[in-house]
């Protein structure tokens, strides 16, 4: 599995803390930055991610910013991108098994580093289970391409 991983200057340290805990796992990890605290804007990074995996080079993607909806928000602009801000493991499961989000987001200033590693996990083993969640994941796809109005 290929992770790709981004961040504004608010989620820089928890970023670069996931990015370690993935590779102490052997995951491989795009690391699309920012590589310090400097201030950024959040939205290059949410689109970094996004775009990585609509061109098949990650199979899912994690953002953080100070509270994790900026770069969502800005991840989510991108068609085929489901990205889910949690802040809890129930939520982050869910996103996979029923709505096959295929981008966490996390607010580091919102959650501590120990449960965001454990929300990781869990985003990153659960799979989409399908059947009813596909259609309706479908439809969310029909939303943009402007077919349900
Ligand atoms: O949704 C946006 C994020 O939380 C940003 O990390 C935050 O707005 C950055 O704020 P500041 O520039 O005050 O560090």
């Amino acid at each position: 599995m290929k992770v790709a991983l981004g961040a504004d200057h608010g989620g820089y340290e928890l970023k670069e803390a996931i990015r370690k805990h993935l590779q102490a796992q052997e995951i491989e990890v795009i690391d699309f930055g920012t590589h310090s605290n400097d201030s950024v804007d959040y939205p290059k990074y949410g689109f970094a991610v996004g775009s990585a995996i609509i061109k098949g080079e990650a199979d899912l993607g994690i953002v953080v910013c100070g509270t994790g909806l900026g770069i969502s928000m800005a991840a989510n602009k991108i068609p085929g991108i489901r990205a889910a801000l949690c802040s809890e493991t129930f939520s982050a499961r869910m996103a996979r098994e029923h709505n096959n989000a295929n981008v966490l987001a996390l607010g580091a200033r919102v959650i501590g580093g120990g449960l965001a590693l454990d929300i990781v996990d869990i985003f990153l083993k659960t799979e989409f289970s399908g059947g009813r969640h596909a259609l309706r994941v479908d439809l969310i796809s029909n939303i943009e391409r402007g077919e349900m109005i």
